[in-house]
């Protein structure tokens, strides 16, 4: 799916695809120094990381093991509801283990603040975050991811995972919203 089938539902691309691939190949280059020797459990939280796991991961150097959490934040609305319930935990027991949680957008911080809280409650020895966006004026919490992507403004975005009411997630690039498309609902 590109920018074309979306007819005018595409305000902006934000970032391109190649801008992206860029940026997780530099993520990796430096995720790969800190963790050397080790080897890294990468914690994806569903759906939305699905498009940064693939790719980052296939960037890595480092030996990983990739495991899935899905938890709820957001109904289709553009707004953080703020309560967090876990929809599927882990798999794997992550004591002892280097944990790297891996997502797509740090918006109000409310996921990933619980979820971090969450996950360091199963002794695992060393639990980091990356993260390809950050939106720094949205944040609610002082989260502090170890790896960060891009800082964009506190606007709604879609594509390379991130959706709109489960549109739009498979997008290459990430892109604004048009106005009309959130106003109808
Ligand atoms: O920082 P926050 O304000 O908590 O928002 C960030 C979270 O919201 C989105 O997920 P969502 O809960 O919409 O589910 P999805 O990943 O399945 O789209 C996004 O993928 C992050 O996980
Ligand atoms: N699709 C999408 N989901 C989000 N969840 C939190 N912020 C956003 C955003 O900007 N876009
Ligand atoms: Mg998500």
């Amino acid at each position: 799916m590109d920018a074309n089938d979306m007819g005018n539902d595409l305000k902006k691309v934000l970032l391109t695809e190649q801008q992206i691939q860029d940026r997780l190949a530099q993520m990796a280059e430096v995720i790969d120094k800190d963790y050397a020797g080790h080897e890294i459990l990468l914690v994806g939280v569903l759906r939305g990381a699905v498009m940064v796991m693939a790719d980052l991961a296939r960037k890595l150097h480092t030996p990983v093991q990739m495991d899935w959490m899905a938890v709820s934040s957001y109904g289709s609305g553009t707004k953080s509801s703020g309560v967090v319930r876990i929809l599927k935990d882990l798999d794997t027991d992550i004591k002892d283990r280097h944990v790297l949680i891996v997502e797509d957008i740090i918006d109000s911080g409310l996921t990933l603040s619980w979820l971090e809280a969450n996950l360091r409650t199963r002794g695992c020895a060393s639990l980091n975050i990356a993260t390809l966006l950050r939106k720094p004026d949205a944040a609610k919490t002082n989260i502090t991811p170890r790896y960060v992507g891009f800082d964009i403004p506190n606007e709604f975005v879609v594509g390379y995972g991130l959706d709109y009411a489960e549109k739009y997630r498979n997008l290459p690039f990430v892109g604004l919203l048009a106005p009309h498309v959130y106003e109808k609902h």
